[in-house]
């Protein structure tokens, strides 16, 4: 019985420490809803809004660092640097499971209900288009070239 008793004790101690302060890990999902005004968002939703700039596989790649990162769900890419402090499941999750890459297998496993589109469309990118390098290509690319009839 103590010891329960005591655990509930400091689990109580806990969580009031937790609600007094910041939260431990991620603010309450609705705090991203009203953020404060974010030039870089401006700018990619001035930018990206009818955007159907193309991005290849390799310049996702080369998004994917805590202080740029890019991600592409259901063939849409979103720049989730600004989103890595409010995603409630977590920014250390979310960096190393969709910085740099296309993350929809893992986001449709975890919450297929979240409406990303609507969450991220100030950070709407463009389409991802993996299968066309315009900088050189890898392998798997469809080898179109300046001079191809198109
Ligand atoms: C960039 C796109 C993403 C957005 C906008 C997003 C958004 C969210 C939201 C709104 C929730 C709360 C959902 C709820 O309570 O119903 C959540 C939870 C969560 N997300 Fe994401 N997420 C994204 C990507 C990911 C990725 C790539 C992962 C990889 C595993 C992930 C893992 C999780 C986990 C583990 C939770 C906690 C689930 C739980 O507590 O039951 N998310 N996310």
């Amino acid at each position: 019985m103590l010891p329960i008793a005591s655990t509930a004790t400091q689990m109580g101690s806990n969580k009031t420490r937790i609600f007094a302060r910041q939260p431990a890990k991620a603010p309450p999902p609705l705090a991203w809803l009203s953020r404060p005004r974010d030039p870089r968002a401006t700018a990619i939703a001035a930018a990206g809004q009818q955007s159907s700039r193309r991005v290849s596989k390799r310049e996702l790649e080369s998004h994917g660092s805590a202080t740029d990162a890019w991600t592409a769900i259901h063939g849409v890419v979103y720049d989730i640097t600004a989103y890595f402090r409010f995603h409630p499941g977590g920014a250390e999750i979310l960096f190393i499971e969709a910085a740099g890459k296309d993350s929809t297998a893992v986001f449709d496993e975890m919450h297929p209900w979240v409406n990303v589109a609507w969450l991220l469309k100030d950070y709407r990118i463009g389409l991802y288009a993996p299968e066309s390098e315009d900088d050189g290509g890898d392998d798997d690319d469809d080898d179109r070239t300046m001079t191809s009839p198109e």
